[in-house]
This record gives structure tokens, sequence and C-alpha cells, in this order.
């Protein structure tokens, strides 16, 4: 589904340069959950941005469904990334003026989806991940973990092949941390690919694969030899 080959990125800072991902290579297959793990600077956040298109590496190849991304124009990379890629991400970023139901229906407005299948969708969505009842409320009216199973439900709202996840549950409380990556593996469950960033390692557990970064390269892809279920943390 993913594989990325000898990746490269850099940031420019005034004359100078700081050389952030030093030769990434990484192969990720259809089903897999995967967690990214390192310490803060490591280059998490980074290489998530470049898998979900949102940033560009300077050298390497990223193959996302055995389409070579760098060969899209702007226009179709754009379609692309609507179509392949869901994001979650630590702080919800959920339109506070709409209700749960609304900001999980909003980016199918923006993908042309007729009002009827939004709406569909939508609620569907929202019952899959426990919020039926809550579909007519606010996001300053849900607790974080439910304001993050909105932000789930409108990830999955255009069922997209991947969904990557930047600390999914770093505003989170422990049990709720928990309970959203139950979620998130039930979604797994499903067949769907799924990345997660994060710091801690209880979370990683819950996972199928934790690969380490340090200082730009990977110096571990381990599979979690028991994974970790909502029953046993
Ligand atoms: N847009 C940018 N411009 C300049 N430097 C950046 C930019 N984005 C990130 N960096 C730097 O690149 C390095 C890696 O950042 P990145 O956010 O990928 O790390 P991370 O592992 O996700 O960290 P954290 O766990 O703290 O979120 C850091 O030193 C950061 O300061």
């Amino acid at each position: 589904m993913i594989e990325i080959s000898n990746l490269h990125k850099s940031y420019k800072m005034g004359a100078n340069s700081l050389h952030v991902l030093k030769g990434i290579n990484l192969d990720i297959k259809e089903g897999e959950l995967v967690s990214i793990m390192g310490s803060s600077g490591s280059g998490k956040s980074t290489l998530l941005n470049i898998l979900g298109m949102l940033d560009e590496a300077d050298e390497g190849s990223y193959m996302l469904d055995g389409v070579p991304i760098k060969n899209l124009n702007e226009k179709k990379a754009a379609q692309y990334r609507n179509k392949f890629l869901g994001f979650i991400f630590q702080s919800f970023n959920l339109i506070s003026y709409k209700t749960a139901l609304d900001n999980v229906a909003l980016p199918l407005y923006y993908q042309g989806f007729p009002r009827n299948e939004r709406m569909d969708r939508a609620n569907s969505y929202l019952e899959k991940v426990g919020l039926a009842d809550w579909a007519g409320h606010l996001p300053n009216e849900l607790s974080g973990g439910q304001k993050q199973r909105v932000a789930i439900a409108r990830a999955l709202a255009s069922d997209p092949k991947v969904l990557l996840a930047d600390e999914p549950t770093g505003a989170l409380d422990t049990k709720t941390s928990y309970e959203v990556m139950d979620l998130i593996q039930k979604i797994n469950d499903d067949g769907r690919t799924i990345l997660v960033v994060t710091h801690e390692h209880d979370i990683a557990q819950m996972t199928k694969r934790i690969v380490n970064l340090k200082d730009g390269v990977i110096i571990e892809d381990t599979v979690v030899s028991q994974i970790r279920a909502m029953e046993n943390v």
C-alpha cells in the first residue's frame, strides 16, 4: 500500500539546513496497523506529512497503492489524497460551530457528494464510532474522547484506504486513549491500513508493528508479538 525508499527531507533555515529524514525505507502492506515512535524531533510528523501528501520529500520515492506520487500534478495529487487518505489529529480539528454530524459530512461536500449521500454516510459513520445519539451536538458539548470519535468518523466518511493519525491520543487521558485505540483496532479489523504516530509505548503496543525513528533514520522495525487489547490494559 505504501512503499517509500531512500526518502530525504531537509528544512532550510536561513543559511542553514536541517536534515530531518535521512534515507527512510518503509514498506507497509494493505491491512497493517503500524505505529511510528521516536523522541521529539526525530522526524515522525515530517514523515507522516510526506506520507499524507501534505509535504514533499527532497529525494527518494513514494508509491501509494502502486502510484508514484511524484508524477501527479497538483490537482491529481489533491484528488488522490482525498480518495486514499484520511487524517486524524491530536487536537481533533473539528469546526466549533458545526454539529458532530455536519463535521463528519463537510469533507464529503467538498468531494462533491450529493446531500442525501453526505447525510447517510455521516450518520452511519457516527453510528460506527458509537455516537449516533450525539449527531446534533456541537464539539464543545462533547468530551475529548467523543471529539476524537467524531474526527475518526470524519476521516472514515470518504472511505479512504489509509488512515494517518498524528498523536491521536496525545490530548486524552489514559482510559480514553485506550478506548480510542480500541476503536482504531476495530477499524483496522475491517481491513483498513492505519499508521499511528505516538510517543507512548502502551499505545504502540496496541498496534501490530512498531517503527522506531531516531535522528531521521529507522533504527528498529518490529512486529508486536502480544498486541494489547482494551480488555488487558
Ligand atoms: N516547517 C519546518 N521548518 C523548519 N524546521 C522544521 C519544520 N518542521 C519541523 N522542523 C524541525 O524538524 C525536526 C523534526 O520535526 P518533526 O515535527 O518531524 O519531529 P517529531 O518527531 O514529529 O517531533 P514531536 O514528537 O515533537 O512532534 C525538528 O527539529 C523540527 O524543529
